[in-house]
């Protein structure tokens, strides 16, 4: 049979993928699109939007449970995870169909099943063989292997999000952002948690100040961490779930728990492609593009979103951000270069801990002329409000310039805060001038002026 031809053809559907395969249709052109799992990508289904459904929960449980100790609340809310399961599938089980609806509506041709390279220009999808004038790889990422010894069972992210009950013990491999976020859901839920980070520090991209309180917030709540412990092996020994370590002075130790959860990073998804087959070249982060997300092995060939080795961290902003760069680029409209500096992000613990920009350690190796602005706000009226034991701030101002550097949020405002910080530092608007900002009151947002 003849292979099918078009200008574009997309592999996965998740967020750098749809960005470009919309632009690229609506300018007339004939693009495919395929994946191997339900259509709509990670973050959509297995990622973000259900994660931060559970949180949501966990944060009404928490704060209700505090306004019940001080007596203000004559109940104490507790979250029947059951439920919580069933109404975050009530966001995601919707979205393939949806998102192949809306692919056929805008004339896109969708592929179901898993994409591989037969040569520069031509994939396998199944049996189907189609060739492409471009073709962009937007598989996103997946858990990296865990090299060791494992009898037992390892759950991943996406098994979590699909627990119809929650066990008593749970143990997360690794201390970054998907073990830090789901710990303090299932705590929040009632289950005990225990974290094994093999570095000295959790949350490593994040201000070591605002890491450590938190750190020692989620221990005093009764969240376990552990530092400097490496996971070396797992073991399902009857009913229990085994997993030893060792320590940074080699001592060895066991913890058991009911189930074991994967968070020990994750790696781009290019395993399955064949990419041999198209001289597409990669590293350890994903493929190996220009700065125009053009493959260095084969100009037939783009990268966008997880799967490319950016400088952006794997993250849905950094993926939607690449896609219209791509889409741009692809259709001859010259955009700006890619700026990957000032991209917030946050890791949604309860509270929530953000940054945007620089960590002071890199602002003061770039020779930055540094003032830190720093406090606990514990005592602000927009923690106390909602009795928030959990609250600080760090913003780094280039004194030269009066241009903010970074800035660095942890407390119940932090995720919308951030992004005014964001775009403060991407667009250039000065310390005074932000502080002179008339945001709404009382919001996140006012604490601005104080900050600064
Ligand atoms: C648990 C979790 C929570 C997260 N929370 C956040 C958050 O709060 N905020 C945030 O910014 N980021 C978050 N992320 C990261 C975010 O989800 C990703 O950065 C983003 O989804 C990447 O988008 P993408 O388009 O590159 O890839 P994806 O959305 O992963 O899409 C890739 C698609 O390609 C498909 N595919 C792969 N290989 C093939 C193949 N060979 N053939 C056909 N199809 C294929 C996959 O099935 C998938 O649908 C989270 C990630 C996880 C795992
Ligand atoms: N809120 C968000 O934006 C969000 C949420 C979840 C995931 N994500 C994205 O997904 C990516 C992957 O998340 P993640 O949490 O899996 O990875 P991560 O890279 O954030 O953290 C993994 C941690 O596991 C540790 N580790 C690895 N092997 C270990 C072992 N054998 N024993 C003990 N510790 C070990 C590493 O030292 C590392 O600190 C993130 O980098 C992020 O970009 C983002």
């Amino acid at each position: 049979m003849m292979a099918q031809r078009f200008d574009l053809f997309v592999i996965g559907t998740g967020s750098a993928g749809t960005t470009v395969a919309d632009q690229c249709r609506q300018a007339g052109w004939r693009v495919g699109i395929a994946d191997d799992l339900p259509f709509g990508g990670t973050c959509a289904q297995r990622g973000c939007d259900p994660k931060k459904v559970l949180v949501g929960a966990a944060e009404l449980a928490k704060t209700s449970q505090r306004f019940y100790r001080t007596h203000i609340l004559d109940a104490a809310g507790q979250i029947n995870w059951a439920q919580l399961i069933d109404f975050k599938r009530t966001f995601t089980d919707p979205v393939p169909q949806h998102m192949e609806s809306w692919l056929h509506s805008i004339g896109i041709t969708t592929f179901q099943g898993p994409a591989r390279f037969k040569g520069d220009q031509s994939l396998m999808i199944g049996e189907t063989e189609v060739e492409a004038e471009h073709i962009l790889i937007a598989t996103g990422s997946t858990p990296a292997p865990l090299n060791m010894p494992i009898s037992g069972k390892v759950y991943t992210s996406d098994e979590f999000l699909n627990w119809d009950t929650l066990p008593k013990r749970v143990i997360f491999i690794g201390g970054g952002y998907i073990s830090l976020e789901f710990a303090h859901i299932a705590h929040s839920a009632g289950a005990q948690v225990t974290i094994l980070q093999r570095g000295p520090q959790i949350l490593p991209g994040f201000d070591p100040q605002m890491v450590e309180r938190l750190r020692q917030y989620s221990m005093a709540k009764g969240i376990d961490i552990h530092l400097n412990t490496e996971v070396t092996s797992i073991e399902g020994i009857i009913g229990d779930q085994v997993v030893h370590t060792v320590d940074t002075f080699h001592n060895a130790q066991s913890f058991a728990a009911d189930r074991v959860v994967h968070g020990a990073g994750r790696i781009p998804n290019l395993s399955h492609l064949h990419l041999e087959h198209a001289h597409v070249p990669t590293t350890l982060r994903g493929v190996t593009v220009n700065t125009n997300l053009q493959s260095l092995g084969n100009a037939h060939v783009y990268a966008a979103g997880d799967a490319a080795d950016t400088p952006g961290l794997p993250l849905t902003p950094v993926a939607v951000m690449e896609g219209n760069f791509l889409a741009a680029h692809l259709l001859g409209n010259h955009p700006k270069p890619l700026d990957y500096s000032a991209i917030p992000t946050i890791v949604y613990t309860n509270p929530a801990l953000a940054r945007v920009g620089m960590l002071e350690e890199e602002a003061q190796a770039q020779g930055y002329s540094l003032q830190v602005l720093t406090a606990e706000t514990t005592s602000w009226y927009s923690s106390r409000r909602v009795l928030s034991p959990l609250s600080a701030f760090k913003v780094l101002v280039d004194r030269d310039t009066d241009k903010i550097v970074g800035a660095h949020v942890l407390g119940p405002h932090a995720e919308e805060v951030i992004n005014i910080f964001a775009l403060a530092i991407r667009s250039g608007i000065t310390r005074t001038e932000l502080r002179r900002m008339p945001f709404a009151y009382p919001t996140g947002a006012s604490d601005i002026a104080y900050m600064l």
